[in-house]
């Protein structure tokens, strides 16, 4: 006999604790099935052994009517009473190779793993498949300090799981408004290995209505899976048409098909950004045509993000974090381009900190910062930071270091300098305009992330205008995002091009009134005429 075929999708682990008040174990457990549960492992940290095993064996007369297998927490002995598929079992609990030696060999046996060494070990000892966690906090279950990974710590461990093809499932925290983000986040960076589903307790179990619950996240895991496995393209949180504008003339007629659509529509455009910058950004964002918002509180941020079409964050002061973290996950939940300008992010360890916790609580689909910003996401010490200017010479290979990036984040990464690179992991594209006034007035590179996010709105709207519907619950964002980055970059540079070449422009004063007047008067034509652009 062999092992079972496993559907990992969704794997409820049962927490009958955490029943709402009157409901049922096996009603509730019913339920969920009935929504689309494909896994149960029965979990009981605190009942007696009789009383385990008859939970157990009750568990599973409910799951063979759905033909769902069962697994067992930690315990061989309730395993082996009721004929479970298999156990979970945790880094102190029996090690694997004995619980292998004790069980029939068409078990499965699942092991927790927190780090890239124990999903090395778990490779060695013959896992049939590892839960990945804690993803993020959680109340179900005392984490006794562990911290939270995060998808990117889920991305490093499917790097590691690629070769050997173990399925992983995703555990800790994990509920409706975070799941896009975590199916996209942690995708392996250079395997793109993915996760073959996610673990949860507490979504399923304390819902009043587990059907309702566990249908909305299946369809969601379907979604991406489906979309995964059906395209071996990198882009996974944006929907671009494969094949479209993939030639410069392509790009350009996108780009002023992009600056028409946002005059047109007015995309309301909601900036968190630092407070140097916050006047010169939205007058950057009108001036091209859209509509700028620059609240920062956690409860309006919330209630805008339905009505925005595209959300910038800008951590240059770093004042407003809580408001941050709400708008960013509520530009995932709603699906919206989310443009993140990690300001000075190399340059103190507070911001280090900020940017990895932005990070783990929503997923951006442009990340945008000069030579010294992107290399500290990156990891490198080519380039260091003065304040919040790069210092020194620029990459070796920027279009090397732009592409990895974006496969790592999985997001469009804009870096910005004397050329501007700008990559969606696949397609790297290198943009050759602008002047060196520029960086004699402040804010420059933030209107520039205003502007990404303005025309990624724009990006978006004319996806919709033409699609009508949104293809896949599991896209972050849709439309041209590529396009969109490239947009904002070539609207700022070109017509920063037109203002320094004015004759009343005589320094940065008068600079600066004449980069606005010219994103202002900027056409389609006249961009698409100086932009120079290049396909690496
Ligand atoms: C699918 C899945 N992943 C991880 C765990 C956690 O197991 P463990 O580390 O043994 O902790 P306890 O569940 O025993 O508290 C799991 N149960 N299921
Ligand atoms: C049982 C368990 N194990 C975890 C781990 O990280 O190993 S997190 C966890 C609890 C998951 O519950 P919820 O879906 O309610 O957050």
């Amino acid at each position: 006999m062999s092992k079972p075929d496993i559907d990992y999708s969704l794997y409820l682990v049962t927490g009958r604790e955490l029943l709402p008040p009157g409901k049922d174990y096996y009603e509730s457990l019913e339920e969920s099935l009935k929504g689309g549960v494909t896994l149960v492992q029965v979990r009981e940290k605190d009942t007696d052994t009789g009383e385990f095993i008859e939970v157990a064996q009750k568990t599973k007369e409910v799951c063979d009517k759905y033909g769902v297998p069962v697994l067992i927490n930690d315990r061989i002995d309730v395993c082996l009473a009721v004929g479970a598929a298999g156990i979970h079992i945790g880094q102190t609990d029996t090690p694997l190779l004995i619980a292998r030696s004790l069980l029939p060999p068409t078990a499965i046996i699942g092991l927790s793993v927190t780090t890239p060494d124990q999903a090395r070990l778990a490779i060695e000892h013959g896992a049939d498949y590892v839960g990945i966690g804690p993803v993020w906090y959680t109340t179900s279950k005392d984490l006794k300090g562990k911290l939270s990974i995060g998808p990117e710590g889920a991305g490093a461990i499917l790097e590691v799981l690629a070769e050997s093809r173990i399925p992983a499932v995703a555990i800790g925290g994990i509920h409706p408004p975070n799941l896009p983000f975590l199916f996209h986040a942690s995708i392996a960076p250079d395997s793109r290995n993915y996760l073959a589903g996610i673990a949860v307790i507490s979504d399923i179990v304390s819902s009043l209505t587990p059907e309702t619950a566990s249908r909305g996240l299946k369809q969601v895991i379907d979604s991406f899976l489906r979309s995964r496995s059906a395209t071996k393209q990198p882009k996974a949180v944006f929907a671009t048409e494969v094949g479209q504008s993939r030639t410069v003339e392509g790009f350009l007629d996108t780009v002023a098909e992009l600056m028409v659509v946002v005059k047109k529509e007015t995309p309301l455009i909601h900036q968190i950004t630092n407070n140097v910058v916050i006047n010169d950004s939205a007058n950057a964002t009108l001036a091209v045509g859209a509509s700028p918002i620059m609240a920062t509180h956690p409860k309006d941020v919330k209630d805008l993000s339905p009505a925005i079409g595209a959300l910038l964050i800008n951590f240059g002061t770093i004042s407003d974090k809580e408001g941050m973290l709400v708008a960013g996950r509520q530009a995932n939940v709603n699906r919206k381009p989310l443009v993140f300008d990690p300001v000075a992010v190399g340059g103190t360890a507070h911001r280090r900190d900020t940017s990895k916790e932005l990070l783990s609580h929503w997923q951006p689909t442009v990340i945008k910062g000069n030579a010294a910003e992107i290399g500290a996401l990156a990891g490198s010490s080519e380039v260091a930071t003065r304040g919040v200017d790069s210092v020194g010479s620029s990459f070796k290979d920027p279009a090397a270091l732009v592409k990895s990036l974006a496969r790592r984040r999985g997001a469009i990464i804009v870096l910005t300098g004397e050329s501007d690179y700008i990559s969606d992991g696949e397609t790297v594209l290198k943009a050759s305009n602008g002047h060196s006034l520029l960086g004699h007035i402040t804010g420059s590179g933030c209107m520039t992330g205003t502007l990404i996010a303005t025309f990624c709105a724009g990006a978006r709207l004319s996806h919709l205008a033409t699609k009508q519907v949104f293809e896949g619950e599991s896209m972050l964002v849709q439309g041209d995002m590529l396009a969109g980055a490239l947009a904002g970059v070539l609207v700022m540079t070109v017509a920063a091009d037109v203002a320094a070449a004015r004759e009343d422009v005589r320094g940065p004063g008068t600079f600066r009134a004449a980069l606005l007047d010219e994103l202002y008067n900027l056409t389609p034509e006249v961009l698409k005429q100086r932009a120079k652009i290049e396909i690496l």
